[in-house]
C-alpha cells in the first residue's frame, strides 16, 4: 500500500528519519516499534502528509504522494492520535463533523465498531473516560470510510483494561479485512501481541538483524534514550 524509498527527513540538526526502505502491506496490523525518539511518529505522519521527506520517495498504490491532494489523501489515510481530542459536543456532533451527512444508522454502525453503546452517541466529549474518548476518536475516523488507518501511540494515556480494548477493536476492524492498520508503539509487549513480525526503528533507521533480535529480546535500545523496550 506504501513504499518508501531512501526516505531522509531532516529538521535543523536533527535527522529523525536517516534512510527508510520499506514496503507496508495494505493487510492486517503492520506495527512500527522502537525506542522513543527512533523515529516512529514522523513515518507515521510521512505517510499522510503531516511531514514531508527532505528527500526521498513516499508512494501509496504507486503514487508519490507529491502528486495527490493533501486533503484527498488525509480522507483515503485516516489517522489517530496519541491523546484523544474531541470537539466540544457530544459524540454525535464529533462524528458529524467528520460526516455532516451521516444518517443515525450509520452513527449507530460506527459506535458499534469500535465496541461503544450506541448512547454514548449524546453524551458530551468531556464526559467520556479516556478509553471511550479514545475509541469515539476512532469512530470519527472510520466514518471517513478510510482506506488505511494510522495509529500514534494511541493507548499511551490509556489504562492497561481501556488499552486492551482497543487493541482487541483493532484487531478485529484489520483482521476482518476491513481496514488495514499501522500502528506505532514503543511497547514491545504490545507490539508482539499486534504484529509477530513488526518493523523495528533505531535512530530513524532500520534496526539490522542483530539491533532488531537485541530490541526484540527485550534488550534495551542503548542508542536512544529511553524506557525502551519494556
Ligand atoms: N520538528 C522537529 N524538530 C526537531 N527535531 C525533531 C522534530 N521532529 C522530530 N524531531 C526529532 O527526531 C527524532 C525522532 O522523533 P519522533 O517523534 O519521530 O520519534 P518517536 O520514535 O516517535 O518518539 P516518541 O516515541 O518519543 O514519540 C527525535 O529525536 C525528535 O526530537
Amino acid at each position: 500500500m506504501f513504499s518508501l524509498h531512501d526516505v531522509v527527513v531532516a529538521i535543523d540538526d536533527a535527522r529523525p528519519l536517516d534512510g527508510i526502505t520499506l514496503d507496508l502491506p495494505g493487510r492486517g496490523v503492520t506495527v512500527i516499534l522502537g525506542a522513543s525518539g527512533s523515529g516512529k511518529s514522523t513515518l507515521l505522519r510521512l505517510l499522510n502528509r503531516l511531514e514531508v521527506p527532505t528527500s526521498g520517495t513516499v508512494r501509496f498504490h504507486g503514487r508519490d504522494l507529491d502528486e495527490i491532494d493533501p486533503l484527498a489523501l488525509r480522507r483515503q489515510v485516516g489517522m489517530v492520535f496519541q491523546r484523544p481530542t474531541l470537539f466540544p459536543g457530544t459524540v454525535r456532533d464529533n462524528l458529524r463533523v467528520a460526516r455532516p451527512d451521516a444518517d443515525d444508522a450509520t452513527l449507530e454502525r460506527m459506535l458499534e465498531r469500535v465496541g461503544l453503546p450506541v448512547a454514548l452517541l449524546d453524551r458530551v466529549g468531556d464526559d467520556l473516560s479516556g478509553g471511550e474518548a479514545q475509541r469515539a476518536c476512532l469512530a470519527r475516523t472510520l466514518i471517513t470510510e478510510p482506506e488505511v488507518l494510522l495509529m500514534d501511540e494511541v493507548t499511551s494515556s490509556l489504562d492497561p483494561r481501556a488499552s486492551q480494548l482497543l487493541e482487541e477493536r483493532t484487531q478485529q476492524l484489520a483482521g476482518a479485512g476491513e481496514v488495514p492498520v499501522v500502528w506505532v508503539t514503543h511497547d514491545l509487549d504490545q507490539a508482539v501481541r499486534l504484529d509477530p513480525e513488526p518493523i523495528v526503528l533505531t535512530q530513524g533507521r532500520l534496526a539490522d538483524a542483530e539491533e532488531r533480535a537485541a530490541f526484540l529480546a527485550g534488550i534495551p535500545d542503548r542508542t536512544t534514550q529511553d524506557e525502551g523496550a519494556s
